[in-house]
Parts: C-alpha cells; structure tokens; sequence
C-alpha cells in the first residue's frame, strides 16, 4: 500500500514541517487516529496508543503494517530524529532510498585525499564519537542542498586530529572548492549551528523543488469547518455525552480486535455501570442494556470486537435501540478541530457517572458494584489505563489514582475525588499546546458558575467543598442535561430548534428524513447478516450455538419489550402492520356496507307493489 497516497489521511504538520530538510530520504506522515475518519485505516495498521511511531523501509512492495522501531511512549524530538537515523541505517545497501547520502563514517586517508585538490564543491567534515548523532544530522539536514557534500569521520585517529588542529569533538572542518581547508568557527558546537553556517556558504543553495520526490501535503479542503454551535456553559449536553459513547464504543475501543483477560472484564464491568447510569434517551439506555445482558450471557473469554460492534450497530435490527453514529460535540466543542471534543465528553461521561451513582444508589443493586464507592472510579482507573489512546494522560491518571484513590470512603467522596484530579489535570495543562484558547485550563467551577463554591481565608483562595458537590450534583444530573442538537426522540423541540438552526448556518434545505449518516446507518440496520457475530459464532466451536442462542434470546427479549399491551410484546413493525391491517379492514367494512345498502334498495324498488 503507498502511504503517501491515500487522501483520507490527513498529514499534520508538526513532525513533517520539523523534518522538511529530510524528507527526500524519510517521509513523515501523521495520521491522526483520534479523528473518526481515520479509524478503519487506524485498526487495519493495529494503532492502539499514540504516539506511535511505525516505520515503512523504502522499496517495500507487500502490504506491512510498519515496524514499531524501538518502541516506547518518548516523543522527544531528539529521540525521534535518532529513531529515524537508526532506522535509515538499517537499510541494506541496495534498498537504501537513493536520496539518501551514506550515513556512515568514513576514514581519516579520505579526507587528507581531498586536501588542496580543486573541487565542484565544498565538503563539510564533522568530527565526532561514535555515539554521536550530530554528525549524521547535518548530513541529511544538508541533502536538499547543492554545492556541498556533508561527510563524518569518528575522533578515533588521534594523530590525524591533532593534524587538523582539532581539539574538541564535535567540530566541523571545511575544504573549500579550490582545496583550501580550515575549521570552521562557530559559538555552540551542535547540529543547528553547524547546519544553518553550511547552509549559508555562498554559493550553497537548496536544489530546485522539481529535482526533489516531494510527498504529497495534506489536502486543506479536507479539514472541515464546521458551524459553531451556540451553547450554555452551565448546561450539560447530551449530544456531548451521547458523542462521547460512540466515539469510545465505535473508535477507541474498536481499535482492539479482540477483547479478553482483563481488557474483557474492564470492558464487561464498564458496560454494566453506564448501563445502569448513563441518563440519556430510552434508545441509548435500552442499547447499552442490551450489550450488558449479552456481554453476561456469552461464555466467551475472547471476544471480537467486531461482533461488539455489531451490536452496536444494531444489524440484528432489534427495535428501539439506537445510538448515534455521529459526533456532534456541543459543550465540547473545540475553536480548532484538533482541540477539545472526546477528551471533554470522556471527562463529562466519567463525572456524570460518578454523580449518578452518588444521587442513585439503588442503581446497581444486583449488579455485584452496589456497596462499592469506588466502583465508577476503579473502572474509569482501569478503562483509562486499557484503553485510552493517550499513554502519557494514563500515566498522569494512574499515578493520581495510585497516590489516593484507595482512600475514597463514600459515592460522594468518589465525585469530590474525580472533580480534585480534574483540577489537578487542569493546573497541570494551563499553558501548554492543548489548551484551547477559546477554553482556558481554570479551576473548576469558576466562580461565576458557581459563586458558593468559592472562599477566601486569610486571604488565600479555598473551596468550599460542600458547596462543590451540591454544584457538581446538580450540574452532572437529568435536570441540568440539555437535548439540543441530539438526534433522538426526547424533546424533539430542541432538536428541531438545534438542528433548523445548524442548516440554517450551513445554507442548506430543511432535512427531510434523516442525514446521509442516518441512512447509511439504516442502511447497516438493514444489513441483516451480522458478520462480526458470524465470526464470532464460527471462531468458537462448541459454544457457537450458545453464543447464537444468546444473541437470539436478546433479540427475543428485546422484541418482546418494545411495547407491552395486555401482557402480549409487539415490537414497532407489529404496531405498524395493525394500523395498516386496521385501516384495510375499515375501509373493507365501509364498502361492504354501501354494498349491501344499494343492493336492498335496488330490491326493494323491484318488488314494492303498492296496495291498489
Ligand atoms: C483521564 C484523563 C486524563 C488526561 N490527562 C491528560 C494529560 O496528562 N495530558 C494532556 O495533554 N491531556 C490530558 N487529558 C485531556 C485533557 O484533560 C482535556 O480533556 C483536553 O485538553 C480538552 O480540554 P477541555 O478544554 O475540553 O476541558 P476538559 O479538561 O476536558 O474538561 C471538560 C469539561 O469538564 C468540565 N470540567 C472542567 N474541570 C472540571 C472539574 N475539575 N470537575 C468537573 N468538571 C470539570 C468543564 O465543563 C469542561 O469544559 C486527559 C483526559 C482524561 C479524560
């Protein structure tokens, strides 16, 4: 597969604009996996944290995945440059990208040759240890550049240093083009410096961007600009959450191509809470019931996503179950689509759970979690900790849950317990590339949101951690979530209101039954063959009918709760065929009766005989 060529992937330009000088050797592409559109190409290359860094070799004609060269969460740029030197060395000969000059050092005789000979050049010499990078660096910083070949030689020939009058390493040593040599003199002895000074040689000036195999930069138009979403920052939204569940059931965690051991048990327990929680519409809640009471019944200890998938997206057409399948973050939204959106809603979905459970502890009688305080941490500890994409914030958090997560004694411990780490995130992240500009890292709440929240004593800022949590109680629950902008039934008003508004933002007509995402969602529902589950039943030998037999008594269930009526399940295609059938026989029942009527007039006209 070219990497280079797949237009769904958008090149960001960190790395790559580092890297410019280098790129006719190694190309740098970043894919960002915590976009949706780039999820499937995210699971067929296996990318579960980030950063991770796969490497291509050149010439390569089989499909790879790339290989996961010294991994490890460093993303330091010097680690990173190294990575890519090593990597390029580790080409043989022959498969080396021909842009790329030899990397390796060469020997003192060479470079004496060179001495006062005319040449069409100059020749840069860095002398350095063995260990050294620098070297290698200003190599491949110089390869875009004519009129200079860039050589490194090891300090191991002490004699031929003292010859050149070198007496510290690194240091670079010039021969000009008509053989005069000399060191040269510059204030800091590292790469940036000698690389800007031999960039700077007259004479010295970056080939023609015609000469150079340029990859192709990442396609502008493709970035989306989407309609800036009203919103009240005191109100909680649904859509947020609702996005939030679906990116983490449809993307994050579809990353995983199987879940087992403790991946599956994490995944199991978390099901369970937030199906017992979550707060939102009857078709989300119904969903996530009907994944807990499938994940509990199949005797699996390894499970396909897919199959998990299949059930979300609901392919055995259960009716009245449904969740979203696009992202619409509202409270969540970011002023730049790189900033903001599921880390938000993750945090909003975490502290909403933490509050349900404290304002509804009856809950989770009967799911195994009901005297646990610690239940919706310990789970969101684990998910973090399996799941989320981000390795270096699953650190940060587990340390923060190491240090005094134990401690939590009550439900209302739990919610004060998350709202501290949050802050203690949020201190952490003011100021860095992160932060959204339009949304600045603060202690939360801020005192307009909640003015009681806030003390002074002795002048020192407090909180008054009494108020907080009746904030947090209020701010996390049903009466504070707003449905605006959902897609779902409950308080179709706002959705109406949300959604005319966004089109009107757009310029487009009024929709009339559902988006193209809906229908292709319909159009999966209608995709009867559930493959994932297929699999799922194929893979697992003698259990596969247990496992089919599960799925059915589901769909069994399911059907039979739609709607209840004198103790008899009708599901939403039962009610329809009724009104048809309901309709038909009236009409029947009419024309039977006009029938009949001039039929008896007709025959009384022809027998009445009037008495003479
Ligand atoms: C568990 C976890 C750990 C993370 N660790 C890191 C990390 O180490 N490094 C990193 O770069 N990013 C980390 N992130 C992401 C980061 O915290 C933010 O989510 C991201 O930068 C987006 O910030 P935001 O402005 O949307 O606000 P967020 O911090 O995501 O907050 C979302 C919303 O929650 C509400 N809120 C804010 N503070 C609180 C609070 N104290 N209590 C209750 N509600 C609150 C506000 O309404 C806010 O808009 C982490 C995310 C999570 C879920």
């Amino acid at each position: 597969m070219d990497l280079w060529s797949d237009p769904v992937r958008p090149f960001l330009c960190f790395y790559e604009c580092l890297f410019s000088d280098w790129e006719s050797a190694i190309r740098i592409g970043v894919l960002d996996c915590g976009e949706e559109e780039n999820y499937e190409i995210c699971k067929e290359y296996g990318i579960l944290y980030y950063p991770t860094f796969r490497y291509f070799k050149a010439f390569t004609k089989q499909f790879t995945t790339g290989e996961n060269y010294k991994a490890g969460s460093d993303r330091e740029l010097q680690t990173v440059r190294q990575m890519m030197i090593d990597f390029l060395q580790n080409h043989s000969q022959e498969s080396r990208p021909p842009a790329c000059p030899p990397l390796e050092p060469i020997q003192s005789s060479e470079i004496a040759s060179l001495f006062d000979k005319n040449s069409p050049h100059y020749t840069a010499i860095v002398v350095e240890s063995s260990s050294s990078y620098v070297g290698r660096e200003v190599i491949l910083d110089l390869i875009q550049y004519e009129n200079i070949v860039v050589k490194r030689v090891l300090n191991s020939d002490k004699a031929f240093l003292e010859k050149l009058g070198i007496t510290s390493i690194p240091s670079c040593y010039l021969i000009y083009p008509n053989g005069s040599h000399g060191l040269i003199n510059i204030l800091k002895p590292l790469r940036s410096f000698f690389s800007s000074y031999l960039k700077s040689l007259p004479g010295v000036k970056r080939k023609l961007v015609s000469q150079l195999p340029l990859p192709k930069k990442q396609n502008e138009e493709s970035t989306e600009i989407k309609a800036w979403k009203e919103f009240d920052k005191a109100k909680l939204y649904m859509a947020d959450l609702e996005s939030g569940l679906h990116y983490l059931l449809r993307v994050e965690l579809a990353t995983h191509k199987t879940l087992e051991g403790a991946e599956l048990k994490t995944f199991k327990d978390f099901v369970t809470v937030i199906a017992k929680l979550f707060p939102g519409h009857q078709p989300v809640v119904k969903l996530l019931e009907t994944l807990q009471e499938w994940l509990v019944s199949l005797p699996l200890d390894k499970i396909p996503y897919d199959a998990i998938l299949d059930l979300v997206n609901n392919k055995m057409r259960i009716s009245g179950i449904f969740l979203t399948n696009r992202v619409r973050w509202v409270g969540c939204q970011g002023s730049r689509p790189e900033l903001r959106g599921y880390t938000c809603a993750l945090w909003k979905l975490f502290h909403t759970l933490t509050v349900q459970a404290a304002v509804r502890p009856k809950a989770l009688i009967n799911t195994g979690f009901e005297d646990n305080p610690q239940v919706v941490l310990q789970i969101m500890r684990r998910y973090i900790q399996h799941f989320f994409a981000c390795k270096a914030c699953a650190q940060h958090f587990e340390e923060m849950a190491k240090e005094s997560m134990d401690a939590v004694r009550t439900l209302d411990e739990a919610v004060l317990w998350l709202w501290e780490k949050h802050n203690v995130v949020n201190d952490r992240l003011a100021g860095d590339l992160s932060e959204d500009p339009k949304f600045l890292k603060v202690q939360w709440p801020t005192p307009d949101l909640c003015p009681d929240c806030h003390d002074e004593i002795k002048g020192l800022h407090s909180w008054n951690k009494a108020q907080v949590l009746q904030f947090l109680k209020h701010h996390y629950t049903n009466e504070n979530i707003l449905y605006k902008y959902t897609e779902g039934q409950v308080n179709s008003n706002e959705i109406e209101v949300g959604d005319v508004k966004e089109r009107k933002d757009k310029n487009l007509p009024k929709k009339p039954s559902g988006n193209k995402e809906d229908k292709l969602l319909d159009q999966n529902m209608l995709d009867s063959k559930s493959k994932g589950l297929d699999k799922l039943i194929a893979n697992n030998g003698p259990v596969k009918d247990r496992g089919k037999n599960t799925v059915e008594s589901v769909l069994h269930k399911d059907t039979k709760q739609s709607v209840s009526f004198l103790g008899i399940g009708f599901s939403n295609i039962d009610m329809s065929l009724c009104v048809v059938l309901y309709v038909a026989s009236s009409l029947f029942l009419m024309i039977m009766y006009f029938f009949f009527r001039m039929r008896s007039k007709r025959w009384k006209v022809r027998y009445y005989r009037p008495a003479v």
